[in-house]
Order: structure tokens, then C-alpha cells, then sequence
């Protein structure tokens, strides 16, 4: 959704608001950072007087000792300068690296936080911009900008009532560039805020190509899309170029005017000052610290130039931050909610409906059935007929539009959530390994499993003669994605890493489609003595009948509706799809293997 300029302001300048409200946990490493800026502006401002003091007490009254003295000081207040610089800008980076790390942790846990409906909406590299570059924006602003534009003020007010002391006339010809220059730099950032805010969002659109280029980059090749590829990319490319050129572009139609308003004022006041020395109305030690002068109070006004651009990028990246941090977590614990223990296996779905967030039609209508204990229930049905909706339901990755989801008789929206989810095992449709060893991925949940409760599950997941004859066994790595392993291989760790966690209800969402007929069948066979002893309910999907002949009921699926359930002799007999399915799978099996017909 676009917003409205203002309303977008607003939001980024309440963003920015809260970046400084989080230094508050800082706030003894920000105030150390505050004291050396004023300190630092302090041996600033004294320099000049010692140039002064050396000058007209020392050389121009030929006194080597004043001039000893002065330049005894000036090395004194340039190691001053040296130390509370590093003061300031070594404790304001600390300052900034701990509010980049608070966020960093508070938007990733968001991100565990979020539900389904979240994800399947966003686009994952504009999550992974805002987890790097808009924190890395931000992070700049509190330990560079932040710092150069209070610097900046101090410095500018404090040098103006210097000037003021020491020649108001001089003081007041220099001080009429500033409101200038600040009226230029008003105009520049004000001008540009929207180009700041583009340049951060091209960034994002090109790391979103690139991102899923990486993603697909098999199928890429596969379909010799490599140019195509690259021409999206470079378009993007170019187009990242030309938004930074902008913002370029708008730097030189600025900053080339303040430069020559600052040589201006230099010119003015070495003639007008001078003539004052002439005229003997002004030491020339005085004209020279006056010209030191000039360098630090027209300086500020640049420092907060160049800080204004990276200013309105932090802002808008903190409004981007804030953004995910804010979204809104829909499914949730409720108030009371109570730990979901023990199961006695009867699941409910009570006319439950449901259409997926931003759909305009209900993928499940009026599903209604009720398992018994200890039920092995397989689920069929077309593709797209609901099948894996329904298992989403019971973990509440997503809740229903209507009706309800019970076990035992409890609505599954009063138990914690994480109680709830720790007692189902499901293996989904698509697998998702990580980088690691084979162990490590079937321990994913159970970190602390020995290694023979990991030979246990991968033995029931027909895995481990594989597993064993790997060079490094358990022990092997496997990429990212689980690179390296087959399609079926992959979909066996991961049903062993499910039958290794604590699950009461398991959900096995067509989980062996990659796998042989002749090896799911033996993962049947030992996931059948296993169910009933560890399992309340078991629900099998898939797409063939074999595997699902032998459950105790099957639920037939067919555009969203439960159209039939009963055992395999019962369907056959009552059902015309079934049949139909049936018949279509035997033609299949004909064709392929003509010996067995
Ligand atoms: N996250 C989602 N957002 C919006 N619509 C979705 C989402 N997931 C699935 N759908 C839609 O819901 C319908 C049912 O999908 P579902 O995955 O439950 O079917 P299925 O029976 O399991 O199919 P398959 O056998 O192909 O896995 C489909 O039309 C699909 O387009």
C-alpha cells in the first residue's frame, strides 16, 4: 500500500524517535560520548585564543617565552583534541553498535514469531534488507551522523558568542552566512527526503532478484534463462545506478554554493578585518584567530549537510525496521491458554471453513469429522482439493474462518502454542534440510539425542544402510538445502527427524512422494507398529492409494469439501471418485509396468 507523503513523514520522523529512545539503554556510553564532543569543543575553541596569545603577546612583542608558552599549550590542547575525538566517536560507535544488535535480535525473533499468513506474503529478501542494510543505516546515523549533528550545534552556537566577544562587527558579517547556508541545506534535504528513501528501496528490489536467482538458479539453467536473467538483473542494476546518481546530482547542485559562501565570508572578513588592523581597531593576533574561527563555525553547517542525507536513509530504514517489528503477530496465545499434555486422540473438525489471508474464495468449506483414538487416517484427493490446508489447521499455523478445530473436545486455540506444536510431528510436503551433518539435521529438534536414538529413527526411515555407507556416516555434511542428497533421501531425514521429537498427533503430508513404491512401503510397514504405540492419531496424505489401503479410515478430499471417508472396501463401494482415482492409478500402474497387469 503507497502512503500519503505526509503520513510517511510522520511515520519516518516517529521511527527516527524511537532509534533515540533506544540509546536510552546506553545511556552511560551516549552521555561519556557527550561530555568528549563538549569537551572536544572546548580545545576547539581554545586553540585560536592560544594563536592569538602567541601573536600579539609573544611575537609581535618579541617575547620568546610567550611564544614557548603558547606553543607548549597549543601541543597540550592538540593532544586534548586528539583524545576526546577518539572519546567521542569511539563511544558513540559502541553506543551504535549496541542498538544495531537490539535490533538485529528483536526483528530476527519477530520473524520466528510470525505466523504463515506473514510469510507467504512477504518477500524474503526485503526481510533480509532490512536485517543488514537498514540496520547498518541506522547504526550509522546513531554513531556518525547523530553525533556530527550535535556536534555541529554545539560547535555553532558556542564559536558565534565567541566571535560576538571578540568583534561583533566581524561576528555579524560571518553570521549572515549561516542562516544562509542552513536555508540551503533545509532546501536540500527537504528536497531530496523522497530520492533517499528510493535509493534504499532499488536496493531492496535488486537483492530480491538476486536472492531468488540463487534460489532458482537450477531451473535457471535448466531453461537456459541465464541472459534473460542477467538482463533483469542489470535493468535493476541500473536503475540502483541511476537513483544514487540522482542524489549525486542533487549533492553538487548544493554543496558547490555553500563552498563559494564560505570563501566569500573568508574574503570578507580579511578585508574588512584587515582593515581594522590598519586602522589599529584589531590585533592581528586577533584576525588570525577570528580566520581559525571561521574554519569552525562554517564547518557545522557542512557536517550537518553531509549528515542530512544519511539521516533521511536511517529514517527511512528505522520506519522499514520498525515495520516488521510492529507487524502484528495474528496467531497467538490466547489469554488462559493452557498446555496441551496429554491426548486421547480425538481430533474434531467441527463445519470448519477457511479461506488463506487475501484469498477471494474459502479453500475449505464445512469440513466436519472426528477421529478416534489410535486412528491411522490417510487423506486423499486431487491436487489442490485441501489436503495439507486441513493438517495446517491443527498445529494453528493458520486459524479457521469458521467453525472450530478441537482435540479432545478443547478448541486448539486454548492451548500455548508451544505446547501444542512440540506434540505434533509433521513432515512437510517440502522438505527443508540445513547446513549441517546428517545428525545434526535429524537432532534438529532434539539436539541432545544420542546417537543411537538417531540410528533408531533413521532405521524406521529406511535411511540408515545409506546413512552408513557414507564415508563420514552420520558425521556427513550436507549443503545448504540439503545439497547432495536425492530428493527421496532428503524427504527420509526429515521423517526421521520428526519421529524423533516428543509428538502425540503426527502428520505425515505426502511425505514419501519421493521416495520408491517399495521403500515407502516398508516405511509404512514401520511406521504402523511405531503409530500405534507412540501416536494418538496418525494422518497420512497422499496421492497414491497404495499407500493409503491399509489406514484405518480414509478422508476423500474434492474442492475444498470432505465428499467422502470410510475404509478402502467401503469407498470403493460407495464413492464414484474414489473409483475413479483408482482406476486411474491402476491405468497408471499398467502403463508403466505392463507385466503386472
Ligand atoms: N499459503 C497460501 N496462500 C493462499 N492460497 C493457498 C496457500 N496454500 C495453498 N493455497 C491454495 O489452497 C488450495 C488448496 O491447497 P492445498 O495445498 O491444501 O492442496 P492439496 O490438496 O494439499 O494439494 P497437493 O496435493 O497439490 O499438495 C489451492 O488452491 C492453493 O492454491
Amino acid at each position: 500500500m503507497v502512503q500519503q507523503p505526509e503520513l510517511q513523514e510522520n511515520s519516518s520522523i516517529r521511527s527516527t524517535q524511537r532509534v533515540l529512545r533506544s540509546l536510552s539503554t546506553y545511556r552511560w556510553t551516549s552521555l561519556g560520548a557527550l561530555v568528549s564532543l563538549l569537551l572536544l569543543t572546548l580545545a576547539n575553541a581554545l586553540t585560536p585564543q592560544l594563536f592569538r596569545w602567541g601573536i600579539d603577546e609573544g611575537i609581535t612583542q618579541k617575547n620568546l617565552q610567550i611564544v614557548l608558552h603558547s606553543a607548549a599549550w597549543l601541543v597540550l590542547a592538540a593532544i586534548a583534541r586528539g583524545v576526546f575525538n577518539f572519546g567521542q566517536s569511539y563511544l558513540a560507535e559502541a553506543a551504535s553498535q549496541g542498538v544495531a544488535y537490539d535490533l538485529r535480535n528483536k526483528i530476527f525473533s519477530k520473524i520466528q514469531n510470525l505466523s504463515f499468513s506473514y510469510h507467504d506474503q512477504a518477500q524474503t529478501s526485503q526481510l533480509l534488507t532490512r536485517v543488514t542494510s537498514d540496520i547498518e543505516q541506522i547504526r550509522t546515523f546513531v554513531g556518525t551522523s547523530l553525533i556530527q549533528v550535535v556536534g555541529s550545534i554545539v560547535t555553532l552556537v558556542s564559536i558565534s558568542v565567541v566571535l560576538l566577544v571578540m568583534n561583533w562587527q566581524l561576528a555579524l558579517i560571518t553570521l549572515t552566512a549561516v542562516p544562509l547556508e542552513g536555508w540551503l541545506m533545509a532546501r536540500f534535504i527537504t528536497g531530496n527526503n523522497n530520492l533517499f528513501r528510493q535509493v534504499q528501496e532499488q536496493l531492496s528490489d535488486l537483492n530480491a532478484v538476486l536472492q531468488e536467482n540463487l534460489l532458482g538458479i537450477r531451473v535457471v539453467k535448466a531453461f537456459v534463462r541465464e541472459s534473460t536473467e542477467r538482463s533483469r538483473y542489470t535493468s535493476m542494476n541500473d536503475g540502483l545506478v541511476r537513483a544514487n546518481m540522482k542524489t549525486i546530482n542533487a549533492i553538487h547542485n548544493t554543496f558547490p554554493f555553500l563552498f563559494l559562501l564560505s570563501n566569500l565570508v573568508t574574503l570578507a572578513v580579511f578585508a574588512y578585518g584587515g582593515a581594522q588592523v590598519i586602522g589599529g581597531r584589531f590585533s592581528i593576533g586577533e584576525l588570525v584567530a577570528f580566520n581559525s574561527y571561521l574554519a569552525l563555525i562554517l564547518q557545522p553547517i557542512l557536517l550537518i549537510g553531509f549528515a542530512a542525507p544519511a539521516i533521511a536513509q536511517a529514517a527511512a530504514s528505522a520506519e522499514r525496521v520498525y515495520e516488521v517489528v510492529d507487524a502484528e503477530v495474528e496467531i497467538r496465545d490466547r489469554p488462559g491458554a493452557v498446555p496441551f499434555t496429554t491426548c486421547g486422540g480425538r481430533i474434531t473438525f467441527e463445519n470448519v471453513s477457511f479461506r488463506y489471508p487475501g484469498a477471494t474464495s474459502e479453500t475449505l468449506k464445512q469440513v466436519s469429522f472426528e477421529t478416534k483414538p489410535n486412528e491411522l487416517i490417510a487423506v486423499l484427493g486431487m491436487t489442490g482439493s485441501g489436503k495439507s490446508t486441513i493438517m495446517n489447521l491443527i498445529p494453528r499455523f493458520y486459524d479457521v474462518t469458521k467453525g472450530a478445530v478441537r482435540i479432545d473436545g478443547r478448541d486448539v486455540k486454548s492451548f500455548t502454542l508451544k505446547s501444542l506444536r512440540s506434540r505434533i510431528g509433521i513432515v512437510f510436503q517440502e522438505t527443508t534440510l540445513f547446513s549441517g551433518t546428517i545428525r545434526e539435521n535429524i537432532a534438529y529438534a532434539k539436539p541432545d539425542a544420542t546417537l543411537e536414538e538417531v540410528i533408531e529413527v533413521a532405521k524406521t526411515a529406511q535411511m540408515h544402510d545409506f546413512i552408513t555407507e557414507l564415508p563420514d556416516g552420520y558425521e556427513t555434511i550436507v549443503g545448504e538445502r540439503g545439497v547432495g542428497l536425492s530428493g527421496g533421501q532428503k524427504q527420509r531425514i526429515a521423517i526421521a527427524r520428526t519421529l524423533l521429537t516428543d509428538y502425540s498427533i503426527l502428520i505425515l503430508d505426502d511425505s514419501t512422494s519421493a521416495v520408491d513404491a517399495k521403500t515407502a512401503a516398508q516405511i509404512q510397514t514401520e511406521l504402523d507398529n511405531l503409530m500405534h504405540h507412540k501416536a494418538c492419531t496418525t494422518f497420512v496424505v497422499a496421492q497414491r492409494i497404495s499407500t493409503v489401503k491399509n489406514a484405518d479410515r480414509i478422508f476423500l478430499m474434492d474442492k475444498g469439501r470432505l465428499v467422502a471417508q470410510g475404509t478402502h472396501e467401503e469407498l470403493m463401494q460407495n464413492s464414484p471418485l474414489y473409483g475413479v482415482i483408482l482406476e486411474s492409478q491402476v491405468k497408471q500402474k499398467e502403463k508403466n509396468d505392463p507385466q503386472l497387469a
